[in-house]
Protein backbone atom coordinates (compact mmCIF):
# COMPACT_ATOMS: atom_id res chain seq x y z
CA UNK A 1 0.00 0.00 0.00
CA UNK A 2 1.76 3.12 -1.47
CA UNK A 3 0.35 6.13 0.26
CA UNK A 4 -0.55 9.70 -1.47
CA UNK A 5 -1.75 11.05 1.56
CA UNK A 6 0.01 10.61 4.99
CA UNK A 7 -2.12 12.72 8.24
CA UNK A 8 0.30 12.36 11.16
CA UNK A 9 -0.76 13.78 14.39
CA UNK A 10 -3.10 16.18 13.29
CA UNK A 11 -4.78 18.75 15.07
CA UNK A 12 -7.42 21.63 13.96
CA UNK A 13 -8.56 23.98 16.33
CA UNK A 14 -11.77 26.46 15.95
CA UNK A 15 -12.04 28.75 18.68
CA UNK A 16 -15.52 29.92 20.12
CA UNK A 17 -16.61 31.68 22.56
CA UNK A 18 -17.03 29.04 25.20
CA UNK A 19 -13.54 27.87 24.66
CA UNK A 20 -11.28 26.22 22.01
CA UNK A 21 -13.23 23.32 19.48
CA UNK A 22 -11.10 20.54 18.78
CA UNK A 23 -12.37 19.46 15.55
CA UNK A 24 -9.59 16.82 14.55
CA UNK A 25 -7.65 15.82 17.60
CA UNK A 26 -4.36 14.30 16.64
CA UNK A 27 -5.46 12.26 14.33
CA UNK A 28 -3.44 10.11 11.64
CA UNK A 29 -4.60 8.71 8.38
CA UNK A 30 -3.87 7.50 5.35
CA UNK A 31 -5.09 7.80 1.84
CA UNK A 32 -3.58 4.96 -0.27
CA UNK A 33 -2.54 5.64 -3.73
CA UNK A 34 -5.26 4.15 -6.57
CA UNK A 35 -7.64 3.25 -3.95
CA UNK A 36 -11.24 4.42 -3.13
CA UNK A 37 -10.96 5.46 0.50
CA UNK A 38 -14.33 6.02 2.46
CA UNK A 39 -14.16 8.36 5.62
CA UNK A 40 -16.80 7.60 8.08
CA UNK A 41 -18.71 8.65 11.36
CA UNK A 42 -21.65 10.93 12.52
CA UNK A 43 -22.26 14.90 11.61
CA UNK A 44 -19.86 16.42 13.49
CA UNK A 45 -16.96 14.11 13.85
CA UNK A 46 -14.47 15.65 11.57
CA UNK A 47 -14.99 14.44 8.04
CA UNK A 48 -15.12 17.58 6.24
CA UNK A 49 -12.13 19.68 8.68
CA UNK A 50 -10.08 16.61 8.06
CA UNK A 51 -10.52 16.62 4.18
CA UNK A 52 -10.78 20.75 4.16
CA UNK A 53 -7.03 20.27 5.69
CA UNK A 54 -5.73 18.11 2.79
CA UNK A 55 -7.39 20.40 0.55
CA UNK A 56 -5.59 23.44 2.54
CA UNK A 57 -8.60 25.05 2.50
CA UNK A 58 -9.73 25.42 6.88
CA UNK A 59 -11.96 28.13 6.63
CA UNK A 60 -11.03 31.10 9.21
CA UNK A 61 -10.79 31.39 12.15
CA UNK A 62 -9.95 27.66 12.08
CA UNK A 63 -6.14 26.97 12.36
CA UNK A 64 -4.17 23.79 12.27
CA UNK A 65 -2.14 23.71 15.61
CA UNK A 66 -0.08 20.72 14.97
CA UNK A 67 0.55 17.60 12.86
CA UNK A 68 1.71 17.13 9.69
CA UNK A 69 0.32 16.84 6.00
CA UNK A 70 1.93 15.22 3.25
CA UNK A 71 1.45 14.66 -0.82
CA UNK A 72 2.96 12.27 -2.43
CA UNK A 73 6.10 12.70 0.33
CA UNK A 74 5.37 16.80 -0.13
CA UNK A 75 4.63 18.71 2.79
CA UNK A 76 1.49 20.48 2.31
CA UNK A 77 1.50 22.69 5.16
CA UNK A 78 4.17 24.75 3.86
CA UNK A 79 3.34 25.15 0.06
CA UNK A 80 3.96 28.62 -0.40
CA UNK A 81 1.02 30.62 -3.11
CA UNK A 82 2.26 29.83 -6.09
CA UNK A 83 2.50 25.99 -5.28
CA UNK A 84 -0.66 25.98 -3.46
CA UNK A 85 -2.45 27.17 -6.39
CA UNK A 86 -0.87 24.60 -8.59
CA UNK A 87 -1.86 22.10 -5.87
CA UNK A 88 -5.73 22.68 -5.52
CA UNK A 89 -7.15 21.52 -8.18
CA UNK A 90 -3.92 20.28 -10.16
CA UNK A 91 -2.96 17.48 -7.23
CA UNK A 92 -6.05 17.36 -5.50
CA UNK A 93 -9.72 18.52 -6.30
CA UNK A 94 -12.77 18.63 -3.78
CA UNK A 95 -16.70 18.33 -5.00
CA UNK A 96 -18.20 19.75 -1.59
CA UNK A 97 -21.49 18.87 0.46
CA UNK A 98 -24.09 19.86 -1.62
CA UNK A 99 -21.93 21.18 -4.44
CA UNK A 100 -24.70 21.63 -6.78
CA UNK A 101 -25.43 24.80 -5.28
CA UNK A 102 -22.09 25.90 -5.40
CA UNK A 103 -22.72 26.73 -9.76
CA UNK A 104 -23.12 30.29 -10.57
CA UNK A 105 -26.68 30.49 -10.96
CA UNK A 106 -26.35 33.15 -13.45
CA UNK A 107 -23.89 31.84 -15.76
CA UNK A 108 -23.51 29.14 -18.75
CA UNK A 109 -21.54 26.40 -17.55
CA UNK A 110 -19.70 26.54 -20.58
CA UNK A 111 -18.24 29.89 -19.17
CA UNK A 112 -18.40 28.66 -15.51
CA UNK A 113 -15.59 25.96 -16.97
CA UNK A 114 -13.66 28.28 -19.06
CA UNK A 115 -13.28 30.62 -16.04
CA UNK A 116 -11.96 27.67 -13.65
CA UNK A 117 -9.34 26.64 -16.12
CA UNK A 118 -8.23 30.09 -16.86
CA UNK A 119 -8.10 30.97 -12.90
CA UNK A 120 -5.39 27.92 -12.78
CA UNK A 121 -4.16 27.34 -16.17
CA UNK A 122 -2.85 30.07 -19.22
CA UNK A 123 -2.21 26.92 -21.03
CA UNK A 124 -5.07 25.87 -22.97
CA UNK A 125 -6.75 27.66 -25.85
CA UNK A 126 -10.31 28.14 -25.31
CA UNK A 127 -10.77 25.34 -27.84
CA UNK A 128 -8.50 22.60 -26.11
CA UNK A 129 -11.08 23.93 -22.72
CA UNK A 130 -14.10 23.18 -24.25
CA UNK A 131 -13.06 19.95 -25.50
CA UNK A 132 -11.33 18.61 -22.49
CA UNK A 133 -14.97 19.75 -20.32
CA UNK A 134 -16.86 17.96 -23.69
CA UNK A 135 -15.17 14.69 -22.72
CA UNK A 136 -15.57 15.00 -18.94
CA UNK A 137 -19.26 15.55 -20.14
CA UNK A 138 -19.71 12.65 -21.85
CA UNK A 139 -17.63 10.37 -19.23
CA UNK A 140 -20.34 11.57 -16.90
CA UNK A 141 -23.05 10.72 -18.74
CA UNK A 142 -24.20 14.16 -19.91
CA UNK A 143 -25.03 15.32 -23.46
CA UNK A 144 -21.80 18.00 -23.38
CA UNK A 145 -24.15 20.11 -26.35
CA UNK A 146 -26.99 20.64 -23.86
CA UNK A 147 -25.40 21.13 -20.90
CA UNK A 148 -22.66 23.47 -21.65
CA UNK A 149 -25.24 25.85 -22.95
CA UNK A 150 -27.17 25.36 -19.86
CA UNK A 151 -27.86 27.65 -16.59
CA UNK A 152 -27.58 25.85 -13.89
CA UNK A 153 -31.41 25.52 -12.95
CA UNK A 154 -32.38 23.90 -16.37
CA UNK A 155 -30.53 20.64 -14.73
CA UNK A 156 -31.51 18.26 -12.35
CA UNK A 157 -29.71 17.73 -8.96
CA UNK A 158 -28.13 14.43 -10.32
CA UNK A 159 -27.37 16.36 -13.70
CA UNK A 160 -25.46 19.44 -11.38
CA UNK A 161 -23.82 16.49 -9.39
CA UNK A 162 -22.24 15.19 -12.64
CA UNK A 163 -21.31 18.50 -14.04
CA UNK A 164 -19.10 19.46 -10.21
CA UNK A 165 -17.19 15.75 -11.10
CA UNK A 166 -16.41 16.95 -13.90
CA UNK A 167 -15.41 20.29 -12.94
CA UNK A 168 -13.37 18.45 -10.50
CA UNK A 169 -11.72 16.43 -12.92
CA UNK A 170 -10.77 19.73 -15.51
CA UNK A 171 -6.98 19.57 -14.48
CA UNK A 172 -6.46 16.34 -13.98
CA UNK A 173 -5.75 15.81 -10.19
CA UNK A 174 -4.23 13.00 -8.66
CA UNK A 175 -7.16 12.76 -5.86
CA UNK A 176 -10.59 13.93 -6.10
CA UNK A 177 -12.37 14.24 -2.55
CA UNK A 178 -16.03 13.89 -2.60
CA UNK A 179 -18.15 15.22 0.29
CA UNK A 180 -21.30 13.35 0.82
CA UNK A 181 -21.53 12.98 -2.81
CA UNK A 182 -25.11 11.39 -3.00
CA UNK A 183 -26.49 12.87 0.02
CA UNK A 184 -29.49 15.05 -1.55
CA UNK A 185 -30.12 12.30 -4.40
CA UNK A 186 -32.62 9.89 -4.82
CA UNK A 187 -31.41 6.08 -4.55
CA UNK A 188 -31.64 5.33 -8.63
CA UNK A 189 -29.50 8.32 -8.98
CA UNK A 190 -27.07 7.99 -5.94
CA UNK A 191 -26.35 4.44 -7.63
CA UNK A 192 -26.01 6.12 -11.04
CA UNK A 193 -23.47 8.30 -9.70
CA UNK A 194 -21.55 5.37 -8.06
CA UNK A 195 -21.23 3.70 -11.20
CA UNK A 196 -19.92 6.73 -12.83
CA UNK A 197 -17.11 7.11 -10.35
CA UNK A 198 -15.82 3.64 -10.20
CA UNK A 199 -15.72 4.05 -13.49
CA UNK A 200 -13.48 7.37 -13.57
CA UNK A 201 -11.93 5.92 -10.54
CA UNK A 202 -10.67 2.33 -13.06
CA UNK A 203 -10.17 4.38 -16.35
CA UNK A 204 -8.34 7.63 -15.38
CA UNK A 205 -6.25 5.42 -12.19
CA UNK A 206 -7.65 8.22 -10.05
CA UNK A 207 -7.40 8.12 -5.93
CA UNK A 208 -10.62 8.86 -4.17
CA UNK A 209 -11.56 9.81 -1.06
CA UNK A 210 -15.49 10.04 -0.20
CA UNK A 211 -16.48 11.48 2.90
CA UNK A 212 -19.98 9.77 4.42
CA UNK A 213 -21.88 9.30 7.32
CA UNK A 214 -23.69 6.80 5.12
CA UNK A 215 -22.19 2.97 5.66
CA UNK A 216 -24.07 1.44 2.92
CA UNK A 217 -22.31 4.24 0.68
CA UNK A 218 -18.81 2.55 1.97
CA UNK A 219 -20.20 -1.23 1.18
CA UNK A 220 -20.95 -0.19 -2.86
CA UNK A 221 -17.80 1.71 -3.26
CA UNK A 222 -14.98 1.87 -1.23
CA UNK A 223 -11.54 -0.69 -0.86
CA UNK A 224 -10.75 1.01 2.78
CA UNK A 225 -12.40 2.77 5.61
CA UNK A 226 -11.42 5.10 8.22
CA UNK A 227 -14.10 5.35 10.41
CA UNK A 228 -14.03 9.24 12.91
CA UNK A 229 -15.32 9.68 15.93
CA UNK A 230 -14.91 12.99 18.13
CA UNK A 231 -12.36 14.26 15.62
CA UNK A 232 -10.18 11.16 15.92
CA UNK A 233 -9.47 8.02 13.10
CA UNK A 234 -10.41 5.15 15.53
CA UNK A 235 -10.14 2.34 13.20
CA UNK A 236 -9.21 1.92 9.17
CA UNK A 237 -8.56 -0.90 7.32
CA UNK A 238 -9.57 -2.61 3.74
CA UNK A 239 -13.25 -2.55 3.55
CA UNK A 240 -13.76 -6.20 3.38
CA UNK A 241 -11.93 -6.96 6.80
CA UNK A 242 -13.85 -3.92 8.52
CA UNK A 243 -17.41 -5.12 7.48
CA UNK A 244 -16.10 -8.78 8.34
CA UNK A 245 -14.08 -8.32 11.43
CA UNK A 246 -14.68 -4.82 12.77
CA UNK A 247 -11.99 -4.36 15.47
CA UNK A 248 -13.62 -0.80 17.48
CA UNK A 249 -16.82 -0.92 19.53
CA UNK A 250 -17.93 1.77 17.43
CA UNK A 251 -17.40 0.22 14.13
CA UNK A 252 -19.12 -2.75 15.24
CA UNK A 253 -22.06 -0.91 16.02
CA UNK A 254 -21.46 1.08 12.27
CA UNK A 255 -21.68 -1.64 10.36
CA UNK A 256 -24.66 -3.18 12.09
CA UNK A 257 -25.83 -0.17 10.82
CA UNK A 258 -26.53 -1.47 7.46
CA UNK A 259 -29.34 -2.34 6.60
CA UNK A 260 -29.54 -5.85 4.92
CA UNK A 261 -32.23 -7.39 2.40
CA UNK A 262 -32.65 -10.67 4.65
CA UNK A 263 -33.32 -9.01 8.30
CA UNK A 264 -35.90 -8.11 10.18
CA UNK A 265 -35.63 -4.34 9.76
CA UNK A 266 -37.08 -4.01 13.14
CA UNK A 267 -34.58 -5.71 15.17
CA UNK A 268 -31.96 -3.34 13.54
CA UNK A 269 -30.72 -1.52 16.74
CA UNK A 270 -29.23 2.24 16.36
CA UNK A 271 -25.88 3.47 18.37
CA UNK A 272 -27.25 4.01 21.92
CA UNK A 273 -25.87 8.06 23.14
CA UNK A 274 -24.75 10.83 21.48
CA UNK A 275 -21.21 12.06 20.21
CA UNK A 276 -19.33 13.87 22.58
CA UNK A 277 -19.32 17.30 22.91
CA UNK A 278 -16.66 19.07 21.64
CA UNK A 279 -16.14 21.73 23.73
CA UNK A 280 -16.65 19.44 27.04
CA UNK A 281 -14.65 16.01 25.99
CA UNK A 282 -14.91 13.07 28.61
CA UNK A 283 -11.60 11.96 30.06
CA UNK A 284 -9.80 8.78 28.85
CA UNK A 285 -11.41 7.66 25.05
CA UNK A 286 -14.38 9.69 23.63
CA UNK A 287 -16.18 6.89 22.55
CA UNK A 288 -16.32 5.22 26.61
CA UNK A 289 -19.65 6.38 28.06
CA UNK A 290 -21.34 4.90 24.80
CA UNK A 291 -19.31 1.65 25.20
CA UNK A 292 -20.32 -1.61 26.33
CA UNK A 293 -16.87 -3.17 26.89
CA UNK A 294 -16.01 0.36 28.85
CA UNK A 295 -13.67 -0.68 32.41
CA UNK A 296 -11.83 1.31 34.37
CA UNK A 297 -8.50 2.46 32.06
CA UNK A 298 -10.94 3.44 29.22
CA UNK A 299 -12.52 5.64 32.08
CA UNK A 300 -8.89 7.46 32.16
CA UNK A 301 -6.58 6.91 29.39
CA UNK A 302 -6.90 7.80 25.57
CA UNK A 303 -5.96 4.78 23.97
CA UNK A 304 -3.09 4.75 21.52
CA UNK A 305 -3.08 3.77 18.16
CA UNK A 306 -1.83 -0.01 16.92
CA UNK A 307 -1.03 -1.08 13.64
CA UNK A 308 -1.03 -4.55 12.10
CA UNK A 309 1.19 -5.66 9.35
CA UNK A 310 -1.78 -6.15 7.09
CA UNK A 311 -2.38 -2.55 7.19
CA UNK A 312 -5.21 -2.55 10.01
CA UNK A 313 -5.00 -0.04 12.86
CA UNK A 314 -7.43 0.62 15.65
CA UNK A 315 -7.15 2.88 18.47
CA UNK A 316 -9.09 0.76 21.90
CA UNK A 317 -7.98 -0.31 24.97
CA UNK A 318 -9.45 -3.75 24.05
CA UNK A 319 -6.52 -4.21 21.75
CA UNK A 320 -2.77 -3.29 23.33
CA UNK A 321 -0.38 -4.31 20.72
CA UNK A 322 -0.68 -5.36 16.99
CA UNK A 323 -1.27 -9.08 18.17
CA UNK A 324 -4.16 -8.12 19.83
CA UNK A 325 -5.40 -7.25 16.62
CA UNK A 326 -5.65 -10.20 15.05
CA UNK A 327 -7.94 -12.19 17.48
CA UNK A 328 -11.71 -12.32 17.16
CA UNK A 329 -13.45 -10.89 19.77
CA UNK A 330 -16.33 -13.10 20.57
CA UNK A 331 -18.16 -11.36 22.90
N1 LIG B 1 -15.91 27.08 10.51
C1 LIG B 1 -16.18 26.48 11.67
N2 LIG B 1 -16.33 27.18 12.81
C2 LIG B 1 -16.61 26.59 13.99
N3 LIG B 1 -16.74 25.24 14.13
C3 LIG B 1 -16.61 24.49 13.04
C4 LIG B 1 -16.33 25.04 11.76
N4 LIG B 1 -16.25 24.01 10.85
C5 LIG B 1 -16.48 22.89 11.56
N5 LIG B 1 -16.69 23.16 12.86
C6 LIG B 1 -17.00 22.20 13.94
O1 LIG B 1 -16.06 21.15 13.86
C7 LIG B 1 -16.70 19.92 14.16
C8 LIG B 1 -16.47 18.93 13.01
O2 LIG B 1 -17.24 19.39 11.90
P1 LIG B 1 -17.11 18.70 10.45
O3 LIG B 1 -17.98 19.48 9.51
O4 LIG B 1 -15.69 18.54 10.09
O5 LIG B 1 -17.74 17.26 10.73
P2 LIG B 1 -18.32 16.21 9.68
O6 LIG B 1 -17.99 14.87 10.24
O7 LIG B 1 -17.82 16.52 8.31
O8 LIG B 1 -19.87 16.47 9.81
P3 LIG B 1 -20.97 16.57 8.64
O9 LIG B 1 -21.12 15.17 8.10
O10 LIG B 1 -22.19 17.06 9.38
O11 LIG B 1 -20.42 17.54 7.66
C9 LIG B 1 -18.17 20.23 14.43
O12 LIG B 1 -18.37 20.33 15.82
C10 LIG B 1 -18.36 21.55 13.76
O13 LIG B 1 -19.36 22.30 14.39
Amino acid sequence: MEPLVEVRGLTIEFPMRAGLLRAVNEADFVIPKGQITALVGESGSGKSTMASAIMRAISVPGRVAGGSITFDGRDVMSLGKKELQAYKWEQVSMVFQAAQNALNPVARIKDQIIETFRAHSKSYTEKQMVDKARNLLDYVRLDPDRVLNSFPHELSGGMKQRVMIAFSLLLDPQLVILDEPTTALDVITQAYIFDILKKIHKDMNITMLLLTHDIGVVAKAADRVGVMYAGNVVEAGDVYDMFKRPKHPYTAKLMKAVPSLYEDVSERKGIPGSPPDLLNMPPGCPFHPRCEYAHAKCKEQNPIKVYTPAGHEVACHLYPNPESVAEVRTS
